[in-house]
């Protein structure tokens, strides 16, 4: 058979177990109890009045369920959700395709909403404000636009941070929101739940094994299980045990803070090159051979998290106790 149909096919076999492992209502959702309950309020009142939800934007860095909670937000109100990306919309027709294809009430996930280009953000600001689709009909002095009525609909924003977004789009959305790393307890949670739905038997504190090493992150902590249950399978009787776990996260080289290897690299260079900073982040990013966005939006939040990593005015800084994690004495003289 040919090679990519298999990998198609196994493409579509992932994105289901995907779907289905994601939790469909508020309460089944773990974690991010602030957000949560300030959420349930917005919705009640939302249908009280028989309105469409106000506008929400989400933020937080990859991974923490910002497109789980929008899926969750259209099925507490029972209406449509319909997902699209801010680089999949090119013009400024597109977007008015999907807005008009729009029921009442339904909801509107755009994913990584800061990379909307600047005429198509034009477009989203009356249907956000006034729900009216301003277009232009002709060209040069004869041109005139004309006013279309848009159904009251949600729009849910997502983005890995909140400062990427123009102000004026930012300021359109009644609810922001930030999502928080999650707990070693919440994450030892959703890998239990995981395995539960999954059928995979886990015991002892396998559970919180894994959680500790996924970085505050439910979509890694569900990845380092799939990964596990392979060990379990091969090199066990496909029961994950608290020692077979280690084994096998030793085996991913992750660390038992979470870090891998582009981490590493990154402090190291720090502290081999720049004699743990203060260094700038394009230059880090130069130095490693990685985007500077993709540093300061999947690798440096956690570093910070865990106080790894400080941000200082003149640039980035490597902390004591990242020193003592990687056993390198620190310069005294810094
Ligand atoms: N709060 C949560 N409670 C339970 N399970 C969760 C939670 N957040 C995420 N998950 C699980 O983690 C999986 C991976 O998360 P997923 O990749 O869907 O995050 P996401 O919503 O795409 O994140 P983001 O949009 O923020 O990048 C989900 O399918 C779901 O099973």
């Amino acid at each position: 058979m040919d090679d990519r149909i298999i990998s198609a096919n196994l493409m579509m076999e992932d994105q289901a177990v995907e779907l289905s492992l994601r939790p469909r209502y508020l309460n089944e959702y773990i974690g991010q109890d602030q957000v949560k309950e300030n959420l349930k309020v917005y919705i009640e009142a939302a249908k009280m009045r028989n309105e469409a939800l106000d506008h929400v934007l989400l933020y937080g860095p990859p991974g923490l369920g910002k497109t789980t909670l929008s899926n969750i937000i259209a099925n507490e109100l029972g209406v449509n959700l319909r997902t699209t990306s801010g680089p999949a919309i090119e013009r400024p027709g597109d977007l008015a395709a999907l807005l008009t294809n729009l029921q009442e009430g339904d909801v509107l996930f755009i994913d990584e909403i800061h990379r909307l280009n600047r005429s198509v953000e034009e477009v989203l600001y009356p249907a956000m404000e006034d729900f009216a689709l301003d277009i232009m009909i002709g060209k040069g002095p004869s041109a005139r636009s004309v006013r279309l009525d848009l159904p009251p609909f949600t729009l849910i924003g997502a983005t890995t941070r909140a400062g990427l977004l123009s102000a004026p789009l930012r300021d359109r959305f009644g609810v922001i929101s930030r999502l928080e790393f999650y707990t070693v307890d919440e994450l030892t949670f959703i890998v239990s739940r995981t395995a539960d739905l999954l059928g995979i038997e886990i015991v002892g504190d396998a559970a919180e094994e894994i959680a500790l090493r996924s970085r505050g992150t439910p979509r890694i902590a569900n990845r380092l299980l799939k990964r596990v249950r392979d060990f379990a399978m091969v090199r066990g009787d496909g029961i994950i045990t608290s020692s077979l776990a280690e084994e096998a996260l030793k085996r991913l080289q992750i660390d038992p803070r979470g870090l891998d290897d582009i981490d590493y690299k990154m402090l190291k260079s720090m502290v081999t090159s720049f004699r743990g900073g203060p260094v700038g982040l394009d230059t880090i990013a130069a130095t490693i051979g990685e985007e500077s966005q993709t540093i300061e939006d999947v690798y440096e939040p956690y570093l910070l998290q865990i106080g790894f990593l400080q941000r200082t005015p003149r640039g980035r800084m490597v902390t004591p106790a990242a020193y003592e994690h990687l056993g390198i004495p620190m310069p005294t003289d810094r």
